[in-house]
């Protein structure tokens, strides 16, 4: 008997890049720009690679490089959802031992300003992260997510009535700073989404789109306008909000750290009053709340 066994394994490319530049045939200065990273991770009957040095079994990363590559050239590339279940599919449809695969695609944000000009976003991205078994095909796991965006309020944003021990000196206040890097991550409902076969057509593309501007939107919208009592049910509205617009996402998740704005005191000269005008930044250590959303 051997001492140990491999209890799970997969392997591939990860950061390969590209910049896709989609041309309108009507004109072909108008252009349209998606740059991506994308990791695509292999899983199935691999083992033998890995516990007997046999190397039958093993598509090269090398060819997984060029496949991502080949496939985002010949195809229609709007949507990375679209393009993470073309991927999935292709790796599990040619190679009869390859029955699973972990897509992950890192989107920049570019905006167009110019018919073939755009300005970058910033830290700003759009992700897609998937996890497809042949053997479920209807249990795949499809997740859209915004990352980066940071945002801040100067006002409407309170935190009282929290717990008080000896270890408190918070002060309870109604009047503060709020600021955090937005991460939200929506998983769809495959019974809902229908399968990755259809996913391929193109035909759920708006769908995507559209899902990830309400998802932007209602999160830029509740931050704004709501007087919040705390990061935690702030983020819950949000979720509550997008499971209520979206009848295709299964669970909503947020996590935003609580990037801190302490305000300075004044007082010491000549007993200046600072009125929530005057405060810095404290980077570390910052809050840091998480909260995953079902419906009913
Ligand atoms: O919105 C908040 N939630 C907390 O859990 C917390 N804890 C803290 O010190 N400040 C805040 N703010």
């Amino acid at each position: 008997m051997s001492y140990s066994y491999l209890e799970s394994s997969s392997y591939g490319k990860d950061n390969v890049k590209f910049l896709k530049v989609v041309k309108n045939p009507k004109n072909n200065k108008d252009h349209e720009i998606m740059e991506c990273n994308v990791q695509v991770l292999l899983k199935g009957e691999i083992e033998t690679s890995f516990t007997e040095a046999d190397n039958k079994v093993v598509v090269p990363t090398d060819t997984v490089k060029n496949t991502i590559l080949v496939l985002a050239k010949k195809n229609k590339t709007e949507t990375m959802e679209k393009f993470a279940a073309l991927l999935a599919l292709h790796f599990t449809n040619k190679y009869s031992h390859i029955t699973g695969v972990h897509v992950k695609i890192v989107q920049q944000l570019w905006n167009k300003y110019h018919e073939h000009s755009f300005i970058h976003g910033g830290a700003e991205t759009k992700e897609i992260e998937l996890d497809y078994d042949q053997a479920k095909p209807t249990e795949y796991k499809l997740v859209t997510i915004l990352k980066g965006l940071t945002v801040l309020k100067s006002t409407n944003s309170m935190f009282h009535g929290f717990n008080v021990c000896e270890y408190t000196t918070l002060k309870p206040t109604d009047d503060r700073v709020l600021s955090t890097d937005v991460l939200m991550k929506l998983e769809f409902d495959p019974a809902k989404l229908g399968s990755l076969e259809t996913v391929v057509t193109g035909s759920k593309d708006e769908l995507f789109i559209e899902l990830f501007k309400n998802c932007r939107d209602t999160t830029l919208t509740i931050f704004k306008n709501e007087n919040s009592a705390s990061v935690q049910a702030t983020m819950f509205n949000m979720a509550t909000k997008i499971l209520q617009d979206n009848e295709v996402a299964k669970f909503v998740t947020y996590e935003l750290p609580n990037k801190h704005y302490i305000l300075f005191n004044l007082e010491w000269f000549d007993g200046e009053k600072n009125d929530n005008e005057l405060y810095y930044p404290s980077s570390d250590p910052n809050g840091l709340i998480k909260c995953t959303v079902g419906r009913n």
